[in-house]
């Protein structure tokens, strides 16, 4: 299952739109299609869209025709950073591809293909050093609530929450992972599609039933991913996350969130300054375009915020913190990122 692959100018991307039914490819060589699949989701997942953007300035960077060139990478990257508000991994991705820009168009295109690769391997290095911290929870018999997609899909490798059941299962350990649905795009349909593909043991329900789960004593821990992580420890995941929390701390669940250090903005005090992107109305009202609802006024954010009192630990590459500005400063403060 490769979400993302690039070569020589073409970039190649797995629709998620038509998952899990029908496994369809598209390449593109315009950066203007690329920032529309990201839009449109072709494409998600915080890590996934920052490397979808990175390598979309390269595509970028080869349609260059005339007139300034510097001026044309701007307008290339300010269009890709237009795509969503909320995963600051774009952003981060963007500034890193960016920096290596100069007056020269072939020189540019070798720099920004070797950076965009760069982000994606460092990526696999990541999910790969999450999913070991994270799997000595992971023990036989335990049970995992997960929810949205940090998976394969949605980054370049094992995905981030996702990271310790492909481990786990490699080395034999038996345990559960109940998936969410993820109401309203279903990408808790894509965590059972990866995950069943690679012979997990999961069971997919609807987001109503996760408080139950816990009430009943079959979770041993939740575990999500993350989109943006303020200083404070307050984090930012799919819409759905934060009663999955509160529910978790009421039933006394550990609750983690895998989180690579590009998900982090330390210019970021707390979660409430996070921009959050409000979808379109037809998500909620229509499944896969069949209308399931009044056509009415709609309220739709993709996103909420868990406040760090919630969590009962951050895992970075680097290991478990604890979610406090102190612990995430110190993390940051011994240059794991300016
Ligand atoms: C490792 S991916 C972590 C998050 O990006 C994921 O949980 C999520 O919220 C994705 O949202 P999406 O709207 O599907 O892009």
């Amino acid at each position: 299952m490769k979400t993302i692959s690039y070569k020589d100018g073409k970039l190649t991307l797995l629709d998620q739109t038509q998952l899990p039914h029908q496994t369809t490819y598209i390449t593109y060589t315009e950066h203007e299609k690329i920032a529309r699949a990201i839009e449109d989701m072709v494409v998600r997942g915080a890590p996934a869209i920052g490397i979808t953007a990175a390598y979309g300035v390269a595509v970028g960077a080869r349609e260059y025709q005339r007139g300034s060139f510097k001026e044309h990478m701007t307008r290339v990257i300010e269009r890709l950073q237009h795509t969503r508000p909320t995963a600051v991994n774009l952003h981060w991705a963007l500034k890193r591809v960016h920096a290596v820009v100069t007056d020269h168009p072939a020189e540019t295109i070798q720099a920004l293909e070797q950076e965009a690769e760069r982000i994606f391997e460092e990526d696999q290095a990541i999910n790969l050093a999450i999913g070991q911290h994270l799997k000595r929870l992971v023990t036989e018999s335990s049970a995992f609530l997960i929810h949205c997609n940090p998976g394969r899909l949605a980054t370049s490798d094992y995905g981030t929450a996702t990271a310790p059941f492909y481990l786990a299962h490699v080395e034999g350990v038996k345990f559960k992972v109940y998936s969410d649905e993820t109401r309203p795009r279903l990408q808790g349909a894509l965590t059972a599609y990866e995950l069943s593909e690679a012979g997990i043991d999961v069971t997919v329900i609807t987001d109503s039933t996760a408080a139950t789960l816990m009430q009943q004593g079959k979770i041993t821990a939740v575990f999500v991913g993350c989109d943006r992580v303020a200083a404070n420890g307050d984090v930012v995941n799919k819409i759905g996350t934060l009663p999955l929390a509160i529910a978790a701390h009421y039933f006394k669940v550990p609750f983690y969130v895998a989180a690579p250090t590009p998900t982090f903005d330390l210019t970021i005090e707390d979660g409430s300054h996070i921009p959050i992107e409000e979808r379109h109305a037809t998500e909620v009202t229509h499944i896969r375009e069949q209308p399931v609802t009044i056509e009415g006024t709609v309220y739709n954010p993709a996103f909420d915020v868990t406040p760090a009192a919630l969590i009962t630990g951050i895992v970075t590459e680097h290991g478990e913190i604890e979610p406090t500005y102190e612990a995430i400063k110190n993390l940051f403060s011994k240059g794991e990122k300016e």
